[in-house]
C-alpha cells in the first residue's frame, strides 16, 4: 500500500498473509480474504505456479510472532478455470484455497463478507484497501498491516480514455487514483468497501499500472467480486 497508514491492529479480521515456503522459511506473497473457516478468497495470478502455501490468519506485523496468529496450510488450491496467467486483463483473477483445518474465530480472526450476487457500487463509493505490499513503487514490504483510502471510481470513468481504457473489464472495479494506491504484495487482499454501516468485501486486489503503483489516472484495479459469487458457491458445494 502506497501512501494511506498502519492499521489499528486486527481491525480488518478477515484480512490473511499468504506465504509460500523458500528452504526452512516462509515469505509472504499476497493477502487474502477468510471467507468461510475453511476457505479464503485470492487472486489467481497469487497461486498460479506450484509452491508450498500456508496461509496466516490474525497477523499485523508480518515479521514477528505477536501470539494472536493462526498457522494453517493449504489442501487446494481451486484456479477460477477461465483464468489465463498471461492475460490479467482478460480477468478471472480469482481463487479459492481450501484450508486444511478450520480457523477459530475470535477478536482477531473474522470472516469478511462478500456482495450479493451482481452488486455494482456507486462512485466514490467509500472504499479502503489494506495490505503488506510495498510501501512504494519498487519499495520494499510493509512489516505491518496498512490501509488506504481508495473511494470507488465507476467503469465509465476507468475504462475511458487516459484512464485504464479497454484494459478494465466491467468484472473489475477501480479504486483511487490519486497518490494512494495498492502495490505489489497486496494482490489478493480484500478492497473494503462501506455499504450501508457494514464493510463488504468488494474487490480482489488485481493489478496496477506497470508504470509505478500510483501512477495518475491509473486507480488500482480489483476482481469485481459480485461478479463470481456463482463460481465461488459452485466450488464450495462441489470439492
Ligand atoms: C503480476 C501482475 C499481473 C499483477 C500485479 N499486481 C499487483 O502488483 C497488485 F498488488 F497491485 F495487485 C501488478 O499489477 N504488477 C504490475 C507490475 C504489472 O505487471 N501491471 C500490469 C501488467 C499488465 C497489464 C495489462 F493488462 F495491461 F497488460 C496491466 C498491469
Amino acid at each position: 500500500v502506497v501512501g494511506g497508514e498502519v492499521a489499528k491492529p486486527n481491525s480488518w479480521p478477515w484480512q490473511i498473509s499468504l506465504q509460500y515456503k523458500s528452504g526452512s522459511n516462509f515469505h509472504h506473497t499476497c493477502g487474502g480474504t477468510l471467507i468461510k473457516r475453511g476457505w479464503v478468497m485470492t487472486a489467481a495470478h497469487c497461486v498460479d505456479r506450484s509452491r508450498t502455501w500456508r496461509v496466516v490468519l490474525g497477523d499485523h506485523n508480518i515479521n514477528s510472532n505477536e501470539g494472536r496468529e493462526q498457522y494453517m496450510s493449504v489442501s487446494r488450491v481451486h484456479l477460477h478455470p477461465r483464468w489465463n496467467s498471461n492475460n490479467v486483463a482478460g480477468g478471472y483473477d480469482i481463487a479459492l484455497l481450501r484450508l486444511s483445518s478450520e480457523a477459530t474465530l475470535n477478536n482477531y480472526v473474522q470472516l469478511g463478507t462478500l456482495p450479493p450476487s451482481g452488486q455494482i457500487l456507486p462512485h466514490n463509493n467509500p472504499c479502503y484497501i489494506t495490505g503488506w505490499g510495498r510501501t512504494q513503487t519498487g519499495g520494499s514490504l510493509s512489516a505491518n498491516l496498512k490501509q488506504a483510502y481508495l473511494p470507488l471510481v465507476d467503469y465509465r470513468t476507468c475504462s475511458s480514455y487516459g484512464w485504464w481504457g479497454s484494459t478494465v473489464k466491467d468484472t473489475m472495479v477501480c479504486a483511487g487514483g490519486g497518490k494512494d494506491s495498492g502495490c505489489q504484495g497486496d494482490s489478493g487482499g480484500p478492497l473494503n468497501c462501506s455499504v450501508g454501516g457494514k464493510w463488504v468485501v468488494h474487490g480482489v486486489t488485481s493489478f496496477v499500472s506497470s508504470s509505478g503503483c500510483n501512477a495518475y489516472r491509473k486507480p488500482t484495479v480489483f476482481t469485481r467480486a459480485s461478479a463470481y459469487i456463482s463460481w465461488m458457491n459452485s466450488v464450495h458445494v462441489g470439492k
